[in-house]
């Protein structure tokens, strides 16, 4: 274990009077010296190419308020690690100005990684160790006083719902329990400001909401949290602020609900029999249907969806023109947007990307 480890913590483990790392306590410091906290992330151009030439991300540009919720989304290979990469000093930007917690990514590394709790793709748990023990690895790593690490591990397994198997070794965990054990270490120091990587990939549904209740709570308690997620429902349940990353640029960002709302209109979801040329000639009428005005319309695996704004009023006037066309409507239902349709509308189904990206930075109205 250790990856995840800042490499300046496992100093000074016995200092008694320190709770909270230097930086943290300096970073603290810094706000009340200018009278307001500084973001806990501000990024200026950030770029970061590869030695293989990879442009992984192409000029970021992002602030993130200390306490919010923020959720970094995108499909694989976005360049979401790249970034958290760059932001817990584990990779060095090719360009760009990227503070952390107030400090330089560049000249204060060291810093940001005692102000920092990073929960990584990959596991750090040590799966010969107990729960307790891990936990207690982690204090002794993070330079946790020793008179507070008993009552921290005690606090951290009550908090993962772990306290029952304290003394179990983690390889005879579960993934649900090791990601939660995982994400508790990364907390020992009480950091200020949390980066989780897709903390709930490959998780079932219940251990999944397990997991969001646990950084809710950290959230709630003011811990700003910084979550990559491919899953778009998680960052809808969690986020407050959302950014989604497409090729190394941000195509949008936005409160969920925001998001939702520049998509526009409502959404037809239609199910048909016939298969897929049954549903391509649908999509085809969909697209030439006098009733919407700039529809989005894609094939689905059941039938057609439809975005527009006058989806409910004219849904069931479509609904005829399948029929007349002879095409078997089996479902029909009308709802608001979800991040779904948020995401095929980024990733151009049915339109140009760029429009698509321009419409979701509201720069163009339809
Ligand atoms: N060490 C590396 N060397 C060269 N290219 C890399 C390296 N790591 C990642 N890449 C490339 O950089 C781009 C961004 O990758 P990154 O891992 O940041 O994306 P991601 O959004 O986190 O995807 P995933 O969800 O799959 O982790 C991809 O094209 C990837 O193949």
């Amino acid at each position: 274990m250790g990856s995840n480890r800042p490499d300046g913590a496992a100093r000074g483990g016995d200092d008694e009077t320190r709770n909270r790392p230097d930086a943290a306590l300096e970073a603290d410091a810094r706000g009340q010296e200018r009278g307001r906290e500084p973001p806990a992330i501000d990024v200026d151009d950030l770029r970061l190419v590869y030695a293989d030439g990879t442009a992984a991300v192409s000029g970021v540009d992002l602030t993130v308020p200390e306490g919010e919720f923020f959720g970094f989304l995108g499909p694989n290979g976005a360049g979401k690690t790249t970034t958290i990469k760059v932001f817990a000093t584990l990779l060095s930007p090719t360009d760009g100005e990227v503070r952390v917690n107030g400090f330089d990514v560049q000249s204060e590394p060291r810093k940001i990684r005692e102000s920092i709790g990073y929960m990584a793709q990959e596991t750090s748990v040590d799966p010969e160790l107990t729960a307790e023990e891990n936990l207690k690895f982690a204090c002794e790593a993070y330079g946790v006083p020793r008179g507070e690490r008993a009552d921290r591990v005690a606090e951290l397994l009550d908090l993962v719902d772990l306290t029952d198997v304290a003394d179990k070794r983690a390889d005879e965990f579960s993934g649900g329990m090791k990601k939660r054990l995982d994400a508790a270490t990364a907390l020992v120091h009480r950091p200020p400001l949390v980066f989780l990587d897709e903390p709930t990939t490959g998780l079932d549904p219940k251990a999944r909401n397990r997991l969001w209740d646990y950084f809710r709570d950290i959230n709630d308690r003011g811990t700003t949290i910084f979550l990559t997620t491919q899953y778009l429902e998680e960052a809808d349940q969690l986020c407050d602020r959302l950014a989604v990353i497409l090729d190394g640029e941000i195509v949008a960002d936005g409160s969920p609900a925001a998001l939702k709302r520049r998509v526009g209109g409502e959404v037809l979801d239609l199910e048909l029999d016939g298969g897929r040329s049954a549903r391509d000639r649908a999509a085809e009428i969909a697209r030439e249907f006098d009733g919407f005005e700039d529809a989005t319309v894609t094939v689905t695996e059941e039938g057609v969806s439809v975005t527009a704004e006058a989806a409910r009023q004219r849904g069931t006037d479509l609904l005829v023109a399948l029929r007349d066309a002879g095409l078997t409507v089996t479902g029909f239902n009308v709802r608001s947007p979800t991040l779904d349709d948020v995401f095929l509308a980024i990733t151009g189904e049915g339109l140009e990307a760029d429009t698509e990206s321009e419409i979701l930075r509201g720069e163009v109205s339809r």
